[in-house]
């Protein structure tokens, strides 16, 4: 029977998220062995450094896309809001499993959902989508960067001077932890998730035909379908990190997509924001990155690019 070496992080949400994959896969009957091979990224190791200022999404990936290039494992599991628009040749995302809740959640240390806040309360994230979206609907709030795991976080509300933060339900919900922790799920109209979120991507080599044959048979396809949505859309409007930039796609009950996206600037203060229906996955997305920047997105971004730059 062929072994299968999958790369995970050694973060605890990866491995837990490895395993998972590798319990269906078995329940599937796959023909195959798994062996994890845990592999620290660069990512892991700096973790006092915001994000966006060293290197993004790509950070966690590509050392484990080197890894399955060079043969060294043959697949990996990724949280899909992780993936970079563009593979590197050779790979593919040969199954993308059903999709856990999308939302974003916020934790507040008093139990005190968004709107009953107190002014000038302190939020913890160190993303910019959140950020820029919750300025939006709360302009006096203040944002203080918080970096590391989610069981860190969540000890970071308990110990420092946040009020609250925000974390994605698939996170923790995968790690075990209670619903019950959560003071309110943000919905689409206050927080729309970054493309990806509550997916997961497992990726192998293009050429491992036999693989990819039975990775399929865990594959949900309206998911699989939301997912091509949303990262054409990423791909489209080119906005790395840098950019507030949110997207999510669902089938509805007649069968087609619909999809919500939105472009802003860090403060909150522009906002852009769209929604389109279709049947075609990548039309729809690429569709909706040409309305936005149609109406100034794209400008926006270039914008916070040179700034960033300079
Ligand atoms: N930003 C890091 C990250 N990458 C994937 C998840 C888990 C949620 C998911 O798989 O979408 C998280 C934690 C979070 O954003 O709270």
């Amino acid at each position: 029977m062929r072994k299968i070496i999958v790369g995970s992080r050694r973060s605890k949400l990866a491995l837990t998220q490895s395993n998972w994959v590798i319990d269906q896969l078995k329940g599937l009957g796959l023909p195959f062995e798994f062996e994890l091979k845990e592999i620290v990224t660069k990512g892991d190791k700096i973790l006092d450094v915001t994000l966006s200022k060293v290197g993004g999404k790509g950070l966690f990936v590509k050392e484990i896309e080197q890894a399955m290039l060079d043969g060294e494992i043959d697949m990996a599991i990724h949280s899909m809001k992780d993936m970079p628009a563009e593979l590197p040749e050779g790979l593919t995302i040969g199954c993308v499993p059903k999709r856990e809740d999308h939302r974003d959640v916020l934790i507040s240390k008093n139990h005190m959902p968004l709107s009953e806040l107190p002014e000038g309360a302190i939020i913890g994230t160190s993303s910019l989508r959140r950020s820029a979206q919750l300025k939006a609907q709360r302009p006096d709030l203040q944002i203080k960067w918080i970096r590391g795991n989610i069981d860190t976080r969540l000890q970071k509300l308990k110990d420092e001077d946040y009020d609250a933060i925000i974390l994605a339900a698939a996170g923790l919900s995968r790690l075990g932890w209670s619903k019950d922790i959560v003071t309110e799920y943000l919905d689409d109209e206050l927080c729309i998730p970054a493309v990806g979120q509550g997916a997961l991507a497992i990726e192998c080599r293009v050429n491992d035909g036999e693989l990819l044959k039975e990775l399929a048979k865990l594959n949900c396809r309206a998911t699989e379908e939301a997912v091509l949505a949303e990262r054409a859309f990423l791909k489209t409007m080119e906005g790395g990190c840098q950019v507030p930039i949110a997207g999510y796609a669902r089938k509805t009950d007649n069968g087609s997509l619909e999809m919500l996206a939105l472009v802003g600037s860090p403060d909150g203060k522009i906002i852009y924001r769209d929604t389109v229906q279709g049947t075609e996955p990548i039309a729809l997305g690429e569709e909706l990155a040409e309305r936005l920047s149609e109406r100034g997105a794209k400008e926006l971004i270039d914008l916070v690019k040179e700034e960033m730059e300079s």
